[in-house]
């Protein structure tokens, strides 16, 4: 089975983490680890996923200038991550140097996306930062600039994947965070939708954390997910 699924590991202990990663086979989801967990363990948490079969998505969201945003990516590469994301508000630049370092490491690279606008933000959030136009618009500017600078694809709401889908061609990878069951707590997100509403719409891959990790019976949540998408 080829999950949809990337379970987005938010948890503030090791402990915690791998009470669940040992309960799940990998052939289940694959796994997102973020910015809390790789600031408290560093790579050996990532390298202890991958010893357990897991394909993990380093979500450390680089921004920063070109130089600097390659390397990061570059060194993500030699951890053998299967994905990377960095922020496409970057520039086309930062993002077409961070794709040109990857290019020695051929089909072994991982694969690079671009985080395009939160799905925490929507109109208000935008504007408070100086972008007068809708998340929907620029989400849009930022995928097409994506795409151009040669990325794998991006992180989107799922609310944007058709209209992506539709531009950016069959190809191009849409990972979309913002993912809520039916019933379940909305919290910080804002551009949401339900796993099969959203592979409806032509999403890749799913990013779903807390709907699963802050559950009682985390392990039967996500196989009632991926029932719901077809994929039990
Ligand atoms: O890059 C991401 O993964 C990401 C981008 C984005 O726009 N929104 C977003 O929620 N995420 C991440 O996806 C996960 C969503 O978690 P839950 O809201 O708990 O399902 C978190 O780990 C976020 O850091």
């Amino acid at each position: 089975m080829d999950s949809k699924v990337i379970v987005a590991l938010d948890y503030e202990t090791e402990h915690e983490a791998l009470a669940l990663v040992d309960q799940i086979d990998p052939s289940l989801c694959r796994l997102k680890v973020g910015k809390e967990m790789f600031t408290t363990l560093g790579t050996e948490f990532v390298k202890q996923l991958h010893s357990r079969g897991f394909d993990v998505f380093l979500d450390l969201k680089y921004h920063d200038i070109p130089n600097t945003v390659a390397r990061a990516v570059r060194s993500a590469a030699d951890l053998g991550v299967w994905m990377v994301d960095l922020h496409a508000s970057g520039g086309l630049r930062m993002m077409e140097e961070a794709k040109r370092i990857l290019e020695p490491y051929g089909k072994d690279a991982p694969l690079l996306i671009s985080v395009t606008v939160l799905t925490s933000m929507e109109d208000v959030d935008l504007l408070q930062i100086g972008i007068n136009t809708s998340p929907m618009e620029q989400v849009m500017r930022l995928a097409r600039l994506t795409q151009r600078a040669g990325l794998d694809g991006v992180v989107c709401s799922p609310q944007e994947v058709a209209i992506l889908r539709e531009i950016c061609g069959a190809d191009f990878k849409l990972v979309t965070p913002g993912i809520r069951p039916e019933g379940s707590d909305v919290g910080d997100q804002r551009r949401v939708m339900t796993p099969s509403e959203a592979i409806q719409a032509g999403s890749d891959y799913l990013v779903i954390g807390r709907p699963i990790t802050q559950s009682t019976t985390p392990v039967e949540v996500l196989k009632k997910i991926n029932a719901s998408l077809g994929l039990s």
